[in-house]
């Protein structure tokens, strides 16, 4: 399949250090990728670097042969939205204008009363309408990262009247929600993905990652050391190498992986999210 976004070779350098080292990745159409790997091991940098919005030290990012410098933003936002890690506003917007943030300068030709429309089936889609008016500064941590996925979800919306082909971009969306959100966060993700939408997630939650993830990007020390379909991806010894734990492969297929914690030397009891219709697919 031809790739729609391709990073030949980046690095990304500041204050002295390599944040990201010499990485080559390509995502087709329409795959949903998840990057994991340790703190500070690079996932966010790569994720800012591969949106356009950091520009790499060395090395190049091409989107369908193009170079992404040379898109301008406004058409950028078009193709791409960004869901950062956090995301601080300091004006007491309301839910509704976060939300509208996602299709201001996107939708070409739609009309206020579509962008409006859009913003809302956005809020509804991330289950956050019956916030609209409430001040966004005093909504929980949760509820601020659903507006913010409804802000993209919007912002990718406006954006088909001129692009079909697009990327979502998501910094640790569910960091900060509950298990019913963080499962209907991806499972509308990954609806998406399977419209044409290409997704490239960062994630902690080793199960959701591999339960989600077409295929898994392995990130260490800036550096790209595994990339593939989770199983071959996340070996015990890669676990092992890359997380500095121990783990416990898995045995049947819905058996999910199992953390050795330290002393115990048995199996820690499995995440509730294991054995979820996503780990299922
Ligand atoms: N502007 C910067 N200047 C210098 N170092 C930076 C800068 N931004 C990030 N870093 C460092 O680069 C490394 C990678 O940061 P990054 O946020 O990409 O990691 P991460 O894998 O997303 O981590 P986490 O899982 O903790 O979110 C970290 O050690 C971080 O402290």
């Amino acid at each position: 399949m031809t790739a729609l976004l391709e990073a030949e070779a980046i690095s990304y350098r500041s204050g002295g250090r390599i944040l990201v080292d010499n990485v080559d990745l390509s995502f087709a159409s329409g795959s949903f990728n998840i990057v994991i790997g340790p703190n500070g091991a690079g996932k966010s940098t790569l994720l800012r670097i591969l949106c356009g919005e950091l520009h790499p030290t060395t090395g190049s990012i091409r989107w369908n042969g193009e170079p992404l410098h040379s898109i301008p933003a406004w058409r950028l936002a078009h193709r791409r939205a960004m869901m950062p890690q956090a995301s601080d506003l300091n004006f007491p917007f309301t839910v509704f204008e976060v939300a509208s943030l996602g299709v201001e300068g996107t939708g070409r030709g739609l009309t206020r009363e579509d962008r409006q429309r859009l913003a809302l089936d956005a809020l509804e889609e991330a289950d956050v309408a019956h916030l609209a008016l409430r001040n966004y500064q005093s909504l929980s941590g949760g509820e601020r990262q659903r507006v913010h996925f409804a802000r993209v979800l919007a912002q990718l919306k406006a954006g088909q009247s001129l692009e079909r082909q697009q990327v979502l971009f998501l910094d640790e969306p569910i960091a900060s929600l509950d298990l019913k959100h963080q499962l209907s966060l991806l499972q509308i993700s990954r609806r998406l993905a399977q419209d044409g939408l290409t997704v490239v997630a960062v994630l902690h939650d080793l199960q959701l990652a591999c339960g989600t993830a077409d295929e898994l990007i392995v990130m260490q020390a800036g550096r790209l050391v595994a990339r593939g379909k989770p199983d071959a991806a996340l070996t015990p010894q890669r676990m092992a190498e890359v997380f500095g734990v121990e783990f416990v492969a898995p045995g049947p297929a819905s058996s999910p992986w199992r953390l050795v914690l330290e002393g115990s030397r048995r199996p820690a009891p499995a995440s509730p999210t294991a054995g979820s219709g996503l780990a299922d697919r």
